[in-house]
């Protein structure tokens, strides 16, 4: 019988959650995209979402930075329910992101582009920043010093004052997570942040999630390098047709069959998601 294999290990119990998903669910018309997932993520994690194209993982992401709402389910944030909330409320919860596709503002400048990040946790009024009154200036310069730190931190090697839709492609990525990191986010979503990347770019994203990880933030990325996802993730789901299919250590995930079958393909996807969820109402059944 096949069953779907968490490890148990993965959270322990009374380990604070930086994000809880519990029963996540998602139709867009017939197509089930998201299929009551469960993904509990602790303080403090790198987490990988790993899944074949179309699993649902960037689905589950749009969820969680409130870009898509939920049809069933319940998303926490540190203990917040943000489930129906907008997504600038979920950023002002400490959640920031990155996207599959780089979306770089045209015409802004790579310092330009990541100050606008830091906008989003200014603390000036609107009729302050009319007015550009001294704290209004304070804080822009502020915002300036920050978002120089920050493309530092990510190892941006193109110039502050060049046009970011300018930079490579593996530049832009670093000054997208500089722009997401700005807005001070407790919690980092990261969807594909090495597509396109060589395998020593690729090494440099995995060193610089360690390095924000340490500094007290929680990553959920979105990860198609299984090389990196071995040697930086310390947990991973992984999601075939809009299910959760494993979960668990990175290496152990990868090695179950189920897995190695919705990557490689040899049953089909609905006759493996249809013995799954048999196994795990417990009913046998091939
Ligand atoms: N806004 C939408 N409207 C209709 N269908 C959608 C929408 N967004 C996603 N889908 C569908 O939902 C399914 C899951 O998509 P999703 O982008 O979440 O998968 P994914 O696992 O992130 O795939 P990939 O690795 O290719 O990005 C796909 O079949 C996709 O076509």
């Amino acid at each position: 019988m096949t069953q779907l294999l968490p490890d148990r290990d993965t959270v322990e119990p009374g380990t604070e959650l930086a994000v809880d998903i519990v029963g996540l669910t998602k139709a867009f018309g017939g197509l089930r995209a998201v299929d009551d997932v469960t993904i509990r993520v602790p303080r403090g994690r790198i987490h990988g979402i790993l899944g074949p194209n179309g699993a649902g993982k960037t689905t589950v992401l749009n969820m969680v930075s409130g870009f898509i709402q939920a049809d069933a389910g319940r998303i926490e944030v540190f203990g917040a329910d943000v489930t129906r909330m907008q997504p600038f409320r979920i950023a002002r919860q400490g959640v920031g992101r990155t996207y599959q596709n780089i979306r770089l503002f045209p015409g802004l400048t790579v310092l330009e582009t990541v100050v606008a990040g830091a906008y989003m946790q200014r603390s000036s009024t609107i009729a302050g920043a009319i007015l550009f009154s001294p704290g209004e200036r304070r804080e822009r310069r502020e915002m300036r010093e920050r978002a120089t730190e920050l493309l530092d931190k990510v190892g941006v090697r193109a110039g502050s004052s060049a046009l970011a839709e300018t930079l490579s492609y593996g530049d832009q990525r670093r000054v997208e997570i500089a722009r997401a990191l700005a807005t001070n986010p407790r919690v980092l979503l990261l969807d594909e942040p090495t597509a396109g990347m060589n395998d020593a770019e690729s090494e440099e994203v995995g060193r610089l999630l360690l390095d924000l990880r340490d500094l007290g933030l929680t990553l959920i990325l979105i990860e198609h390098n299984m090389r990196l996802v071995e040697e930086f993730c310390e947990s991973v789901s992984v999601m075939n047709s809009g299910a959760l299919l494993a979960e668990g250590a990175p290496t152990w995930c990868l090695e179950q069959d189920d897995v190695k079958e919705a990557y490689f393909g040899k049953r089909s996807d609905a006759a493996r998601i249809a013995t799954l969820r048999r196994a795990r109402r417990g009913e046998s059944g091939t």
